[in-house]
């Protein structure tokens, strides 16, 4: 049975997490290598597919009666039985340096058709009531996210980042994107636990690393804040940004990055706020791209909310749709920053 204080499921997504690093690290780079072929899929979506499955066999062999809302589903893969095949050799090469990990995450997959049932088990309808796990194989193209819901509340969450520094005292001084190396000894775990605090510790492929408490920076002056947003323009409007940056005085560039290495970034203080404006009315952000960072921001000393000032409400199903973007900042400066933000939106 689960334990009241979640430090399996911690435990266990963690090292679900690091698992599944090792399949998209081998994805990216025998697509370098040109042995894969694009025409029957983006190597993108073979590692989202291969990372969904390592995933939710781990967290079903743990946890059998929880509800998983996924991203991916098995459609595409159960029509081209050469991408499944290619997913297929992938997950059956990707295991922990550890033999004791590998057998608390319940080892392999039994066969290429279990994979595709296991895919579609995150294909829950989330909700407010139970223990609901949310997950996001592949973030941004390179980052990894999931969480724990219990009742509508986020209880844990854990991100992947196999592209930032472990040491912070680097990150931020370059726009990471796409195609960010994805150079030896890089690589950072962010997690937390509600009520305990948030972490990280350096991204392996073996048993856990020791991990270090983060928090946020305190901003006493915000001019002199930095921001994060998306890398493409059609996630978050950059113009708006600019316009909100420019109101509250700041004069640093914004820094761009992909995935939700945003909230793990200003959750350990490289970085203050991380604003993700609606470019498009009708979108709708998934619980999956934030369940984990609006924790970890939160046990890090921030505040996450929408565009008005409103918390992100996990239990209304797969999507958030009681909210519009995401606006996370120190709670300090975070009512300033919504003003700002709802001066400029409000004005367009
Ligand atoms: N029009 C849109 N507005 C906001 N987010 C969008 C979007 N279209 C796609 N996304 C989401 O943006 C995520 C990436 O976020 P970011 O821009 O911060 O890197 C994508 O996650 P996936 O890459 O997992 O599909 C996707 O879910
Ligand atoms: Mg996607
Ligand atoms: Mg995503
Ligand atoms: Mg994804």
């Amino acid at each position: 049975m689960a334990s009241s204080d979640y430090s399996k499921e911690l435990h266990i997504a963690l090292l679900a997490v690091q698992r599944a690093s090792i399949l998209t690290k081998s994805v990216f780079h025998s697509h370098a290598k040109g042995t894969l072929d694009k025409a029957d899929a983006s190597p993108v979506t073979i590692g989202d597919f291969g990372a969904q499955a390592l995933i939710i066999s781990a967290l079903q062999h743990n946890f059998p009666d929880d509800e998983i809302v996924a991203e991916e589903e098995a459609k595409d893969l159960r029509e081209k039985s050469k991408v499944k095949q290619t997913v297929w050799d992938l997950v059956q090469k990707a295991k922990l340096d550890d033999a004791s990990g590998e057998k608390e995450l319940g080892g392999a997959i039994e066969s290429a058709d279990s994979m595709l049932d296991i895919i579609d088990k995150g294909d829950s309808k989330g909700g407010s009531k139970g223990r609901i796990w949310a997950i996001d194989p592949i973030d941004g193209t390179k980052g990894f996210l999931r969480a724990l819901m219990v009742d509508g509340d986020v209880k844990v969450g854990v991100l992947g980042c196999p592209n930032l520094p472990v040491d912070d005292s680097e990150a931020l001084t370059e726009n990471i994107g796409a195609d960010a190396s994805d150079a030896e000894g890089k690589g950072v775990l962010f997690s937390a636990v509600l009520g305990k605090g948030a972490a990280s510790r350096s991204l392996g492929s073996g048993a856990l690393a020791k991990e270090s408490k983060i928090a946020m920076k305190a901003v006493t002056n915000i001019s002199d804040a930095t921001f994060c947003e998306s890398v493409e323009a059609g996630h978050s409007s950059q113009g708006d940004a600019a316009n909100i940056a420019k109101k509250l005085g700041i004069t640093k560039p914004s820094v761009r990055m992909d995935s939700q290495a945003k909230y793990g970034s200003i959750a350990r203080g490289a970085g203050d706020l991380y604003l993700r404006l609606p470019v498009k009315k009708d979108y709708v952000e998934k619980i999956w791209d934030h369940a984990a960072g609006d924790l970890i921001v939160r046990e890090a000393g921030g505040q996450v909310t929408d565009v008005e000032g409103k918390r992100l409400d996990f239990t209304v199903g797969r999507t958030l749709q009681n909210n519009k973007g995401v606006i996370a900042a120190p709670k300090d400066v975070h009512g300033r920053v919504i003003e700002v933000v709802r001066e400029v939106l409000g004005s367009k």
